[in-house]
């Protein structure tokens, strides 16, 4: 009997495709147990990404872990000759805590390691299966590539000191320049040292392009390294025509503490966020063979069964407006720029309205959504406050302040409120993970009461004994017999992308970000 594909799932016949390909390569399955010692993950949390993990205790007393990692176990395990490269692939379920479901999940997991001596040659054969791993599932896609050692290379040679090294991290990651020249202010840096970082967001393209522009910037012998690896590999890759769908993205950064050198994230066309991750990762591997080095990356197949057919066909540019106060304003702000409707969207119930020959089409939503709807793909922009894109924690791309909405998030409280350490301190908020991260940083015990709005009345009635949350104009905080005790954060209305919008949209999101910064006022 002959194997019919058709009754397999996406997933499925990818699965089988890969294992093929991965085999012909001349790499071996690495299979494993569900489980793994829990002292396995305890000794390197650091290189997990979340330090949640499911444990019991086994029939002899073991304190076993379902394993929420295969890279950990492949490294530990692996069996290599000395002075040689062990190469794995595996496919694996992993099971790993979900932010947004607030439960455990089980994910599956397909990918490769190389382990031991890895040299230029099997960096690029391992970068050259990645990107025969996404043509395999027939959609169109991208595999950006990036190098730690060229951002860490940056911030030693602009000064960045270490404690700020995190905050200006996750600002070039989500290609925020507003936020990280004023982080990098902040953190006491040069003006050159602040626009220097900020280049990186533009360092993104073809390989070819993003090399001669980088060359320049390069200020230190770590940067100049890493571009001469990048080049060797891309050189590796376009003799043999597979640089295609290869980007290079400098500002691409992933965990420092895990990747130490090329750093890559696949994506497929309908796919909201990357399917694949991977890079180089020398100090895991070390951990347990001293000198090795390694590279890998895993592909994440679950979403491979509920990708969306239409979002492969060219579509208008879809934008999450938020309803009310801002949206207005932000709409009025965009149809100044060309990209208003015919369709007044304030007369009607109409949640959708569209403009084909400027190519834009609006949902109207929930202020509190346009992040949530960002983040799942299903606009590829928005715009939202800095306020609720905070609260969040969405994964996106910050592309623009637009400087409209401004306010603050205060911590406000009665005219006569004195702090009592000594006492836990009863917060009322909108905004829960805020106020936990703002107090977390200043060591302070606390009890958050979440409302919904109306927050001033909370200390009047003894509910709360301060509260968090944005301040305009004051007038609700005076009229309340409140005042604000500190200012931390100020807000405004932020442009947002989806990361794979990004990467099949660029051109249309980059058009319209920079009309919008033309008109915005400095
Ligand atoms: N005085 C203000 N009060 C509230 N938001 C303001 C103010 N000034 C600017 N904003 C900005 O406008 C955004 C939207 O505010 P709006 O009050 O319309 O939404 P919301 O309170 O989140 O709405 P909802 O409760 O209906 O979800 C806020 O996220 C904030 O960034
Ligand atoms: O400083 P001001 O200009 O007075 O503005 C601040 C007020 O505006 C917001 O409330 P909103 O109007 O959104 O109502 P809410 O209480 O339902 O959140 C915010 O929560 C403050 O209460």
């Amino acid at each position: 009997m002959e194997l019919d594909w058709n009754i397999l799932k996406p997933q499925e016949r990818l699965t089988l495709q890969l294992r093929m390909l991965y085999e012909r390569s001349g790499f071996r399955q690495y299979h494993m147990s569900r489980f793994e010692e829990y002292g396995l993950y305890q000794k390197n949390r650091s290189f997990l990404p979340s330090e949640q993990v499911i444990t019991f205790t086994d029939l002899d007393g073991r304190l076993l872990a379902l394993k929420p990692d295969v890279t950990l176990s492949i490294a530990k395990n692996a069996q290599v000759e000395p002075q040689g490269c062990g190469r794995y692939y595996y496919s694996e379920n992993v099971y790993r805590p979900s932010q947004e479901s607030h439960t455990f999940q089980e994910i599956r997991q397909i990918g490769l390691e190389c382990i031991g001596a890895v040299d230029d040659g099997v960096t690029a054969q391992a970068v050259s299966l990645a990107l025969q791993s996404l043509a395999l599932s027939g959609r169109a896609f991208a595999l950006e590539a990036g190098h730690m050692g060229f951002v860490a290379g940056l911030l030693d040679a602009v000064g960045a000191p270490e404690s700020a090294c995190p905050g200006l991290l996750t600002c070039i990651r989500e290609k925020n320049k507003h936020e990280l020249q004023k982080q990098a202010a902040e953190a006491g840096l040069s003006r050159q040292g602040a626009e220097a970082l900020c280049c990186l967001s533009a360092l993104s393209g073809s390989w070819e392009q993003v090399l001669e522009e980088a060359e320049p910037l390069a200020l230190n012998a770590a940067m100049g390294a890493a571009l001469e690896e990048l080049r060797t590999l891309c050189a590796a890759l376009a003799s043999q025509g597979q640089t295609e769908h290869l980007r290079l993205d400098l500002s691409l950064v992933n965990d420092m503490e895990y990747y130490n050198g090329l750093v890559l994230q696949g994506y497929l066309a309908g796919a909201p966020r990357a399917v694949l991750k991977g890079g180089r990762y020398d100090p895991l591997a070390a951990r347990f063979r001293p000198g090795a080095r390694a590279v890998g990356f895993a592909l994440y197949l679950d979403e491979l069964n509920r990708l969306d057919d239409a979002a492969e066909r060219p579509a208008m540019l879809s934008v999450a407006l938020p309803k009310g106060r801002l949206g207005d304003r932000v709409y009025s702000l965009l149809a100044g720029v060309g990209y208003g409707c015919p369709e007044n969207y304030q007369e009607s119930r109409k949640l959708v309205v569209e403009n084909p020959a400027a190519g834009i089409r609006y949902f109207l939503v929930k202020p509190s959504d346009v992040a949530i709807y960002v983040e799942h793909g299903a606009a590829d922009v928005g715009i939202v406050g800095k306020d609720i894109l905070a609260e969040s924690g969405a994964d996106i791309y910050e592309l623009l302040d637009t400087g409209l909405g401004r306010c603050r998030m205060c911590v406000a409280g009665p005219q006569d409120f004195v702090d009592d350490p000594s006492r836990t301190l009863r917060v009322a908020t909108k905004f829960v993970n805020i106020a936990k991260a703002y107090y977390a940083a200043q060591g302070r015990d606390i009890d958050i009461i979440k409302l919904n709005g109306s927050i001033e009345l909370a200390p009047l009635l003894g509910l709360s004994d301060v509260i968090v949350d944005i301040v305009e104009t004051g007038t609700t905080l005076r009229e309340n017999h409140l005042k604000v005790l500190t200012e931390f954060m100020p807000i405004s209305a932020r442009l947002i992308a989806n990361r794979a919008s990004y990467q099949f949209r660029r051109r249309e999101i980059d058009t319209l970000v920079q009309k919008l910064a033309e008109v915005m006022e400095p």
